[in-house]
């Protein structure tokens, strides 16, 4: 058997570093909860962090998170999780926490760690790992950040590489996981409706776009540093445009896959600047652990375009914020107007069709058809909706969907380096010469100027909303 085989066997043992920081209470336990609910957990799960904590500390900590998320809880489930459960504790940076890591994973032999770690020490971890002669079968799962611009993804990468090979990486981005984004290429390529039409033959323009009415909240030390940009265009809103607008893979593999997507991201042009608005919410200079003066952008919006055959003259207009009137994740299919018709309607341009993907906060489809009803007196747009999760809670939730894979052996869910480096080179040139950043109250849309972005294309529209 070959290192490949070995790293794509399903997993023997879970570790996860860093369990009892934030993420983990508000994801990590819910999703293991949830795992081991629907029967998809079948190894032991062995948490590590510095804290000295007893086994009954961590059943507290499992205990609280899981009924922050879901309510009541199961306790046949919980006591069923809390038995695969073990805890370890140390500090990273010595070799004898690995030694303790060691001796609670028993005989496991394709071990998965799930680093959940602050991005200072994901090569510390992963070097203690292998120093401890744990890293020959592993795999790797690694939340982001994966760097802050170009150059730092590429050295953290180098440092990695240094130690295990790419194949045994996973990097999180947690819309992998997100059941609507692979319902895209789905939709796409599954219906000969669609698959003809999917060009700058038939298609305007893409608007993407997810708006939070919520604010930063408590998370004001890690978000300052950091901005809209980073934290959330640079990863989940580039792979929403490769769900949109990549080739169909040759084969349903991760290299196949990883190749269509970094293809594509290649293919972006490296965003001018010009084309590029920032905003900041009134009163984020106030939220504890934001910089007085802070220029930090909780709002970016940005215009796009693709050098290929398929999507040539085609823009994609991107935007997101914080406390904006909202909470949607939305992709916005805008197609060619129709030209006037003959009968009773000449002069008269139907309106656009549209297809609307809704990600968030529950997840559909929509269908937008100019439809002449015969009591009104122009064309209008009928929509035809599909909703596919009516709850949040209803599908799987992204890191249910990211562990499942992991522990299964498969790559697919995760971003490979290619695909990171690819990214921040779209974005590379607005981080080196970023545009002010200007002012918005909460409650709208953003700053006016991310309208002019778009004007000559309509304007932004009304995200889909509920009722
Ligand atoms: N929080 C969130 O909502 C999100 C976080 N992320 C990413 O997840 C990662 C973790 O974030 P988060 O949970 O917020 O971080 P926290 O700071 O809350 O938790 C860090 C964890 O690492 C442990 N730790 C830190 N230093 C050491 C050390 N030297 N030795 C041993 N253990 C150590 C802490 O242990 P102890 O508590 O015992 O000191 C704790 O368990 C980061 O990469 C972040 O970017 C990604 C998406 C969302
Ligand atoms: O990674 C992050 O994503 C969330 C949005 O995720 P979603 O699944 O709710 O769309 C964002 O609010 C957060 O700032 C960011 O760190």
């Amino acid at each position: 058997m070959g290192a490949t085989d070995h790293t794509t066997a399903r997993r023997d043992v879970m570790v996860i570093f860093g369990i009892t920081g934030d993420l983990a209470r508000v994801k990590t336990f819910h999703s293991l909860y949830r795992l081991e609910e629907r029967g998809l957990l079948d190894c032991p799960i062995v948490g590590v962090a510095f804290e000295d904590w007893t086994k009954d500390q961590l059943a507290q900590r499992a205990r609280e998170s899981i009924t922050a998320q879901e309510g009541d809880l199961d306790e046949a489930v919980f006591a069923r999780l809390m038995d695969r459960m073990s805890y370890a504790h140390g500090d990273f940076g010595k070799p004898e926490t690995y030694d303790g890591v060691k001796q609670a994973m028993g005989g496991a032999e394709h071990p998965l760690f799930y680093l959940e770690v602050p991005p200072n020490l994901f090569a510390t971890v992963v070097k203690g790992v292998a120093g401890a002669g744990l890293a020959t079968n592993a795999r790797f799962v690694i939340e982001k950040p994966f760097g802050h611009d170009l150059a730092s993804a590429k050295a953290l990468a180098a440092e990695l590489h240094s130690v295990v090979d790419e194949s045994q990486l996973l990097r999180v981005d947690h819309y992998l996981g997100k059941v609507g984004l692979e319902e895209i290429p789905f939709l796409r390529f599954a219906n000969t409706l669609l698959a003809p039409v999917w060009n700058r033959d038939y298609i305007d323009h893409v608007e993407i776009s997810m708006t939070e009415a919520f604010g930063v909240d408590d998370r004001g030390h890690f978000y300052d540093p950091v901005g809209a940009l980073r934290d959330v265009v640079v990863n989940h809103l580039m792979q929403v445009v490769v769900a949109v607008a990549m080739e169909a893979p040759d084969y349903g593999d991760r290299s196949s896959l990883g190749r269509r997507r970094t293809e594509l991201l290649r293919e972006i042009v490296p965003v001018d600047p010009a084309r590029y608005v920032r905003g900041q919410y009134r009163g984020y200079r106030d939220v504890d652990g934001v910089a007085a003066d802070s220029t930090t952008e909780t709002f970016a919006a940005l215009e796009l375009r693709i050098d290929n055959p398929r999507w040539e003259g085609v823009p994609f207009f991107i935007r997101t914020g914080k406390k904006l009137r909202a909470t949607e994740t939305e992709v916005r299919v805008v197609f060619r107007e129709a030209p006037s018709l003959g009968f009773g309607l000449r002069g008269e341009a139907p309106p656009t069709n549209e297809l609307v993907v809704r990600l968030g906060p529950t997840f559909g489809v929509r269908v937008a058809l100019a439809a002449q009803r015969v009591d009104a007196a122009t064309p209008e747009l009928a929509e035809l909706d599909v909703g596919f999760a009516a709850t949040p809670g209803e599908s799987p939730t992204p890191y249910e969907v990211l562990f499942e894979a992991a522990l299964a052996g498969g790559g697919m869910r995760f971003a490979s380096q290619d695909t990171i480096d690819a990214e921040w080179a779209v974005i590379q040139r607005l981080l080196d010469a970023p545009p002010p950043v200007q002012p918005y109250e909460p409650g709208t849309w953003g700053p006016s100027a991310a309208d002019a972005l778009i004007d000559g294309r309509g304007g932004w529209p009304e995200p889909w909303l509920d009722g």
